[in-house]
Parts: C-alpha cells; sequence; structure tokens
C-alpha cells in the first residue's frame, strides 16, 4: 500500500489515493443483481467489494452528521452529493490492502463520474454493467426482505427513474470509450456468473 503523508492529504483530510490500483465499475439499475455477483467475482478473482449504497448505509448507522441527510436522500432514492460519497470510497480504498477494487452502484451521475476522476484520478479498467428488465428488478427487490427503507415500491419507482434519467448516460459515456461490458442479468444466478467469468479471465484466479 502507497504511504500517506499529511502533504498528500487533501482540503477535506482525506489523503490522495497514492497507490496503483485496478478499479472495476459495476453499474445497472436497481435490483439487477450487482452485489449478489460482485460476491462471486471476490470469492473467484481477490478483488475487494466496495459498494457505494452499503458505504452510505454505513455512514447512517455510524451517527455521521451527514447521516440523517444521507438517510433522507436513500428513502427518496435520490443520489448524495458526490463528495460525500467519494470520502468514503477514498477511505475505504487507502484501508485495504488490496489493489483490485469492485466499486458497486458508482459512478450513479455525471457529477459523481467526473467528481472521481478530477480528485482519485482513477480511470476505470472497465465498467460492467448488469442489464435487466424493470419488471424482473422490481420482482427481485420486493423479494429482497432485507429490511432496506428504500425496498418499497414507491422507492423503487423513484429509483427507476433515477437510473434512467442519470445513471444511464454514465453507461453511455463509458460505452462512446469502448469500456462497458454488457451482461445479459436476467438470467438465473449462475448462468450470470459463467457471463461474468469470461470478462474477467484476464485476471488470475485466487489460490483457494
Ligand atoms: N440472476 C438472478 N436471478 C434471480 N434473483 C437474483 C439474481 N441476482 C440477484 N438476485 C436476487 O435479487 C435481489 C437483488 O439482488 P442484488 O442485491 O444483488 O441486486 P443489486 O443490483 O445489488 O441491487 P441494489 O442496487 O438495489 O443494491 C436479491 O434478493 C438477490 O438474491
Ligand atoms: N453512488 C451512489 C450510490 C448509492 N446512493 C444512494 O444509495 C441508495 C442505495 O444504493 P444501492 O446501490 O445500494 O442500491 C441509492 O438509491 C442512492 O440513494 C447514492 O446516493 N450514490
Amino acid at each position: 500500500m502507497g504511504t500517506v503523508t499529511d502533504a498528500s492529504k487533501d482540503a477535506t483530510g482525506i489523503a490522495f489515493i497514492d497507490k496503483k490500483v485496478t478499479v472495476v465499475f459495476v453499474l445497472g439499475g436497481p435490483g439487477s443483481g450487482k452485489g449478489t455477483q460482485c460476491a462471486n467475482i471476490v470469492e473467484h478473482f481477490g478483488f475487494t467489494h466496495l459498494s457505494a449504497g452499503d458505504l452510505l448505509r454505513a455512514e447512517i448507522k455510524s451517527g455521521s452528521e451527514n447521516g440523517t441527510m444521507i438517510q433522507n436522500m436513500i428513502k427518496e432514492g435520490k443520489i448524495v452529493p458526490s463528495e460525500v460519497t467519494i470520502k468514503l470510497l477514498q477511505k475505504a480504498i487507502l484501508d485495504t490492502a488490496n489493489d483490485k477494487f469492485l466499486i458497486d452502484g458508482f459512478p450513479r451521475n455525471e457529477e459523481n463520474r467526473a467528481a472521481f476522476e478530477n480528485v482519485t484520478k482513477i480511470e476505470p479498467e472497465f465498467v460492467l454493467f448488469f442489464e435487466c428488465s424493470e419488471e424482473e428488478m422490481e420482482r427481485r427487490l420486493l423479494n429482497r426482505n432485507q429490511g432496506r427503507d428504500d425496498d418499497n415500491i414507491e422507492t423503487i419507482r423513484k429509483r427507476f427513474k433515477v437510473f434512467m434519467e442519470s445513471s444511464v448516460p454514465v453507461v453511455e459515456y463509458y460505452n462512446s470509450k469502448g469500456k462497458v461490458r454488457k451482461i445479459d442479468a436476467a438470467r438465473p444466478i449462475d448462468e450470470v456468473f459463467d457471463a461474468v467469468k469470461g470478462i474477467f479471465s484476464q485476471f488470475s484466479k485466487k489460490a483457494t
């Protein structure tokens, strides 16, 4: 891991990422199966999974001063200001002794994308994009049963709208750079992972 000194900290007190890292962004609609497949990739290819949503939910639980704002944004399916999310991602990358990261559910909009690039100077290796119909995603989210505040039909519809309006343009941006690896995520979990494995074959398998 790179050395972090006071001189390398930015105005918010978070250190710059001065270690060489490989980053794959994992995008797709709510309930398309990003988290499920990230767990498989971690197990088989030794990546560290950073879910932006999980980091934000942990921030609420930690009693942070931003907790109430984050909670309200998540309940409304809105996107939390980039500076908050990027700070959490930067910290997680620096605190982890791995150099391969799956960043799940980020960047969610153009602001997320541009700010991450400006602050971290990290370019993703590629973007793994899970494609799935809203009908199937809605069915999965309503059956998820993890007690999430945003897995109710009213918030789910808002999340779909934000995904179409704000996140799809980010996927299109990376597609124009030839960086998107699209997966048909409507198939059963094992079949989706077979397709994912093909894309990750460039990375060495984790020793078992
Ligand atoms: N291919 C699949 N077929 C059927 N069910 C699936 C599939 N992949 C995931 N699921 C189930 O759908 C639900 C949502 O999956 P998951 O949490 O991985 O989605 P996600 O894209 O990470 O969602 P979010 O963006 O809301 O966090 C979970 O209950 C999971 O077990
Ligand atoms: N870059 C992000 C990612 C997530 N959020 C907020 O968290 C909610 C849940 O995200 P999941 O990826 O776990 O589904 C999401 O609806 C947003 O409210 C965010 O603001 N920015």
